[in-house]
């Protein structure tokens, strides 16, 4: 499903981002783990084509990024509140991401029923702007779009920062159902070792900008991601 070949990203003549290969395979939930700085994010938007890499191609379903826009229509994606529209109501941005995607109100009412819990009553009908939503609360809509369309592919990046406790683990159970129920392909980012663990069968490890480790997730993986992680 995503294929990274010989990427490499610089800033002024610093290299932040070099990753010989990587695949994601159809199906397969990859936790991206790494401390601050180590490239996680760039990594991200490499794939999602917001940023062009300096050397080296990225591929989804065999597709160069940079070079059509087919990808799109079975991606989402939530990497930050710049992937929101803050003058919207919550309603109007569901309801402009449905549009982008053929989807009726009655789909879009339908597709976000699971997500209600997760709303926690704080999302729809509040009569306000996205920009005046919490971060926590913006997060959750941002989660949401990416998740309407029912794309084979997700990429979230930090999609537990900023949530309560609650919300995290309705968010950990959601991402979960989706990979059993829909076998969704996903690619997360996390600073929260056991939620990422949870929801993915395989964690990649990002080390200033090197692909560190790639491990299959198991029962002694947070002691091992734990242990790497001790300085
Ligand atoms: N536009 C830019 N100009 C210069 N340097 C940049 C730019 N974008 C990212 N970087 C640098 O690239 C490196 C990787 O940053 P990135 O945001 O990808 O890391 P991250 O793993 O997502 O970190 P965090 O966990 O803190 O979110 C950092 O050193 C960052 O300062």
């Amino acid at each position: 499903m995503i294929e990274v070949r010989n990427i490499e990203k610089s800033y002024n003549g610093k290299v932040v981002v070099n990753i010989p290969a990587l695949t994601v395979n159809a199906g397969e939930a990859v936790g991206l783990v790494g401390n601050n700085g180590a490239g996680k994010t760039t990594l991200f938007r490499m794939v999602l084509d917001l940023i062009r890499p300096s050397k080296g191609e990225v591929f989804l379903k065999d597709v160069n990024v940079a070079q059509s826009e087919v990808w799109k229509s079975y991606t989402g994606s939530h990497l930050d509140d710049g992937f929101l529209i803050d003058y919207l109501t919550a309603e109007e941005f569901f309801k402009f991401i449905g549009d982008l995607h053929g989807l009726t109100e009655g789909d879009i009412t339908e597709r976000l029923l699971p997500f209600m819990d997760f709303f926690n009553d704080e999302i729809l009908n509040q009569r306000k702007y996205i920009r005046d939503f919490s971060k926590g609360n913006q997060k959750k809509i941002g989660v949401a779009a990416a998740a309407l369309s029912n794309p084979e592919l997700l990429i979230l990046d930090e999609p537990f920062a900023n949530l309560d406790p609650s919300s995290q683990i309705r968010l950990k159970n959601l991402l979960r159902n989706m990979r059993e129920q829909k076998r969704i392909t996903m690619f997360i980012s996390s600073h929260d070792l056991s939620h990422v663990i949870e929801v993915c069968e395989r964690i990649v490890i990002l080390d200033k900008g090197q692909l560190v480790q790639d491990m299959q997730t198991n029962e002694n993986t947070l002691r091992e991601l734990e242990t790497y992680f001790t300085v």
